[in-house]
């Protein structure tokens, strides 16, 4: 069903909000209204985007500094800040590079970040969330990314984690429909922030296709989608095509994209041939002008 959530006036609490995306997300909740909550580890980073976030707008900001990795940090700050209405689940870390190649520690990393401190999180806010004062339409949305609804070479460890979110965001929806709260995931391309992207070569060829998109736009679809209640949110057009290729069984709110699913269900299973068709292209000839051995 069609469902409303409103930002305005209300808690917006989120994790990995001190720059980049999460940043992005809590200026544009704050240009509407909303009361903001960020957390994240560098103290510094908070203090300098909570100024930030003050300077333009008239709204109440307040800062945690905890690792998502340490549920008790987590429950501290969540305690703190109050009820939640508007939880965006957004730290996240991501290292490129072949599976084989990656250290067990760097994946053990993205997964205890990525997956584990978003269960840390949403454990944490849950009471709290059903115990919002206006009992109104409630969100939690979960930052995944287009390499969290397919996978990509190089992005093995990480896109096991994202993709992992959308198991969490299925089943989760299911239980908490009963406390009014809805379930959002956001599928971003690759985004301009300050994190630093090294990656193996092939990789960069596949994403060649694919331009960047600035952290204000992802915040901005991020909110305005949240309060449609959207439960898969696509960032742009190439990422809206591949979420009709890849929805699945996933819950749709909307009777036009449900439709549009439906009709176009094998068209867009087409196109997605087509892509991993010039994806296995760009890899076999990368591999045969750089002598790696190829089974045919
Ligand atoms: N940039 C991109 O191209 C894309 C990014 N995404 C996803 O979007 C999200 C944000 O990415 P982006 O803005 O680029 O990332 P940034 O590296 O710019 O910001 C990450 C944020 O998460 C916080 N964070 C990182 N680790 C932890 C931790 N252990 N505990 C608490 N907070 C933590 C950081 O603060 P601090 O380090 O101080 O803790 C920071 O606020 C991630 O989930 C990412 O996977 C998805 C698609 C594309
Ligand atoms: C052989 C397979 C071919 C498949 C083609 C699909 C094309 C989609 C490109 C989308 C790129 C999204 C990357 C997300 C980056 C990210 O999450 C960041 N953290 C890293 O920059």
């Amino acid at each position: 069903r069609p469902i409303n959530i409103p930002i305005k006036n209300r808690h917006v609490f989120i994790t990995g909000g001190s720059m980049g995306i999460g940043l992005a997300i809590a200026k544009q909740a704050a240009s509407e209204g909303a009361r903001i909550s960020l957390l994240a580890r560098s103290v510094d980073r908070l203090q300098k985007a909570k100024e930030s976030i003050c300077q333009a707008y008239e709204v109440e900001v307040s800062i945690f500094s905890a690792d998502v990795r340490d549920y008790d940090a987590v429950e501290r700050a969540i305690k703190e800040a109050g009820p939640i209405d508007v939880l965006v689940v957004n730290h996240g870390v991501y290292y490129m590079e072949e599976f084989e190649t990656q250290g067990l520690d760097v994946m053990k990393t993205m997964v205890d970040v990525n997956l584990m401190g978003s269960f840390n999180v949403i454990k944490a806010a849950l009471p709290l969330m059903k115990d919002r004062k206006d009992k109104g339409p409630a969100s939690i949305a979960l930052m995944s990314s287009m390499a969290g609804q397919a996978g990509i070479y190089g992005f093995a460890a990480y896109s096991a984690t994202k993709f992992g979110l959308r198991g969490l965001a299925e089943a989760l929806q299911q239980e908490l429909l009963v406390n009014n709260i809805h379930l959002s995931i956001i599928f971003p391309p690759v985004t301009e922030t300050s994190a630093r992207e090294r990656m193996p070569e092939i990789t960069k060829i596949i994403l060649e296709s694919s331009p960047g998109m600035k952290a204000e736009e992802v915040g901005k679809i991020t909110i305005q989608s949240i309060k449609s209640g959207s439960f898969s949110i696509p960032c742009r057009l190439d990422g809206r095509a591949v979420a009709i290729a890849t929805a699945g069984l996933s819950p749709q709110t909307s009777f036009l994209m449900a439709s549009i699913e439906v009709v176009f269900a094998g068209l867009f299973r087409f196109v997605a041939l087509l892509l991993q068709w010039r994806g296995y292209e760009i890899i076999e000839k990368y591999n045969y002008s750089h002598k790696k051995q190829q089974v045919e």
